[in-house]
């Protein structure tokens, strides 16, 4: 990252500058139920404005998969950016086009407009080239703080870094910089909890984390297709079918290599997807069908626990249950108080972990909450970011 160019490096006074941020929030009927990506990213909007720049920033919400989807709108967030920082926020219903060329003519140093959901466009997704362009055109200057999509090469987190200046934001400097210094030579036992339910983008993860760390703790989502690979039936789990044979591997690898790798032993399954669910706590080998596994259940917690609190340094992403739904939060809940007690360093990413561990009152005693879950995870691999390998070298 040091060879990177920062927002420091560069001349943003009185200029147009995008800025890519991460506002990928949890929302729930039209409200911002979580705004840690919000505040996370305004130190580097504070500083823009301090600059006289103009701020256009930038975020997708959700997976729209290319297309106007209603609930995905960025207002809500245009919003709660506004009450934070206690300043007009300007939201267009577009993110390029005859609109936002006009919102931008009106501006004047030190304002902030938020372009609508970049994903409502396919070719975001698709990194096509004319969109990024069409980005690039509206602006002076590139500003990557967006870290939690910075794994994602896409139309705004890539492809238009370069056709303008292309800097980091502070957050993106932080965030290269703490889990960098974390992870160089790693204090021990190195344990990494991995849950939530982005199964298909997390689940190859494990196969790196295998070789660098002493105990991989497995839960949430991503759970159930290795105890399914375990020849278990799963009922109605999250299952991701052609993942069952590499989570075989990836079982086989981490016992040829000592690693302890640690999978729930009883669970919580519920009848429906709601608070109002009938539950029962089962075996992991005996969850019943039709029943759904939404949480582990307290001897996992236990086990996951002990191990947290024997650990020097503990890497968590992903919500070990539906901890949105009380009746399955338990978990998460008992994971994040073991985190917040244990005396290693301890590390959270992603947007809803960071959420969960937010909502439960355990955010002060974590050494750093990161906003990227799958970012983190891919940067924690050794994996080059595409969001910051496109970036301009110092
Ligand atoms: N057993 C489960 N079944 C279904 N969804 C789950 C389960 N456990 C956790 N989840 C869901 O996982 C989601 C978060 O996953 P993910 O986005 O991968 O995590 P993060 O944002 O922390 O990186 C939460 O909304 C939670 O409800
Ligand atoms: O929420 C995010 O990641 P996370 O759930 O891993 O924390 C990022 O905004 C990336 O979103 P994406 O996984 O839909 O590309
Ligand atoms: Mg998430």
């Amino acid at each position: 990252m040091n060879e990177k160019k920062s927002i420091q490096n560069v001349d943003v006074k009185g200029k147009k500058v995008f800025c890519r941020v991460d506002f990928n929030v949890p929302m729930q009927d039209g409200e911002v139920t979580d705004d840690t990506r919000i505040r996370a990213a305004i130190p580097t909007i504070q500083y823009l404005i301090e600059q006289g720049a103009k701020v256009i920033l930038a975020s997708h919400l959700g997976r729209p998969k290319g297309e106007a989807v209603e609930e995905l709108r960025l207002d809500p967030v245009a919003k709660r950016l506004s009450n934070l920082m206690d300043r007009t926020v300007t939201k267009t219903d577009e993110a390029y086009g005859s609109e936002v060329d006009e919102a931008i003519s009106q501006m004047e140093s030190g304002d902030v407009l938020l372009l609508e959901n970049v994903r409502f466009y396919p070719g975001e997704e698709k990194n096509d080239a004319e969109l990024a362009k069409q980005f690039a055109n509206l602006a002076d200057v590139y500003v990557n703080d967006a870290f939690g999509a910075a794994h994602r090469a896409h139309a705004s987190t890539e492809g238009i870094a370069h056709h303008i200046p292309a800097v980091a934001g502070y957050l993106m400097e932080k965030e290269l910089r703490v889990l960098g210094n974390a992870l160089q030579d790693p204090d021990r036992p190195f344990t990494a909890i991995i849950g939530g339910a982005k199964v298909k983008d997390k689940i190859g993860v494990i196969d790196n984390l295998i070789d660098k760390v002493d105990n991989l703790i497995i839960g949430g989502g991503l759970a159930y297709t290795f105890v399914k690979a375990q020849g278990y039936e799963i009922g109605k789990s999250l299952l991701e079918e052609d993942k069952i044979e590499t989570a075989k591997e990836y079982m086989k690898k981490a016992e040829e290599k000592g690693v302890n790798f640690v999978m729930p032993v009883d669970v919580i399954v519920g009848d429906d997807f709601s608070n109002d669910a009938n539950t029962q706590t089962v075996d992991i080998n005996s969850i019943p069908a039709d029943w759904e596994a939404m949480d582990i259940g307290p001897k996992s917690i236990e086990k996951y626990s002990d191990i947290v609190k024997n650990s020097k340094l503990i890497i968590w992403n992903g919500p070990m249950g539906v901890f949105e739904l009380e009746t399955f939060a338990n978990g998460t809940k008992g994971v994040a108080e073991a985190l917040g007690q244990t005396e290693g360093y301890t590390v959270i990413g992603g947007g809803d972990s960071a959420a969960a561990v937010e909502k439960f009152g355990y955010s002060d005693q974590m050494d750093h909450m990161s906003t990227g879950g799958g970012a983190s995870l891919e940067f924690m691999e050794g994996k080059d970011l595409p969001g910051v390998v496109a970036l301009n070298d110092k």
